[in-house]
């Protein structure tokens, strides 16, 4: 099965500063993927090059097979984004936020309803369709706005740091809707984070720290008997209290 996200040997610089110095990671489809990294790891920087808000001009980015720089049409038409930023209007009812987000995607308003249907069921929200987003919990809001991103059906979801603010109770609910959403539907989730209670230890992880790759593996073959903190820490360099 083609991979949702290959990323092969790109590099990214502001000026002298190598913000991603030759990033390889995949994220097979159906599989869940926590990029693990500090502040200034380079997160932001990878997701802006896969959403081509910069260009990626060394090394090589593909979703869902598309090449980015040559097919970007395809390659965009199967991504999904959930940033910390909200894209959904909280004086509106999750409904009207989707009809509102379906039609920017030019969904005929049939086409419209199903999907919404679909996608809400999706993220476990089918009884709040009609709620106003401001009258929603801090993790339903979140999976509402991963509802939203699911409209037109992509096969790659990139959430940047998509619980934060949330509660221990809300992370862990929007953690579970995620994975459940890789495994039923075959999404590829490329889940940015610097919270290693997210991680379980079947979850594929790749850790970036300045710019590069440190390990990738499943969470318990990089832990091994020494813990994922433990590891990350020796990996990195950094002392304990850099952790969050
Ligand atoms: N527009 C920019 N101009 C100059 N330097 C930048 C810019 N964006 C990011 N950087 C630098 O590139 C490096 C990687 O930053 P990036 O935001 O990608 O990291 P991050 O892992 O997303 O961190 P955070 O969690 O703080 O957002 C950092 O050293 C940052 O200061």
């Amino acid at each position: 099965m083609t991979d949702a996200l290959n990323v092969d040997q790109v590099s990214h610089a502001f000026g002298k500063l190598k913000a991603l110095d030759g990033v390889s990671l995949t994220v097979p489809a159906g599989r869940f993927v926590a990029l693990l990294g500090v502040n200034g790891a380079g997160k932001t920087t990878l997701f802006s090059l896969v959403t081509r808000l910069y260009d990626n001009v060394s090394g090589k980015i593909a979703v869902c097979g598309h090449d980015l720089r040559r097919t970007p049409g395809p390659a965009l038409a199967e991504l999904g984004v959930v940033f910390q930023s909200r894209a959904l209007d909280a004086d509106l009812s999750i409904a009207q936020n989707l009809a509102y987000h379906a039609a920017l995607h030019g969904l005929p308003p049939r086409v419209a309803r199903e999907r919404a249907r679909d996608t809400v069921a999706a993220v476990g929200l089918s009884d709040r369709m009609g709620k106003r987003v401001a009258e929603l919990s801090g993790g339903q809001q979140r999976r509402a706005e991963i509802a939203r991103a699911l409209l037109h059906r992509p096969k790659l979801i990139l959430l940047d740091e998509a619980t934060a603010g949330l509660d221990v109770r809300s992370r862990r609910e929007v953690g579970r809707s995620v994975r459940d959403l890789a495994q039923r539907e075959g999404v590829g989730i490329l889940w940015a984070t610097h919270l290693f209670d997210e991680i379980e230890p079947e979850d594929l992880v790749v850790i970036l720290h300045r710019g590069r790759v440190l390990a990738s593996g499943t969470a318990a073959e990089i832990a091994g008997s020494d813990g994922l903190a433990e590891r990350f820490l020796q990996m990195t360099g950094l002392e304990r209290e850099a952790l969050p």
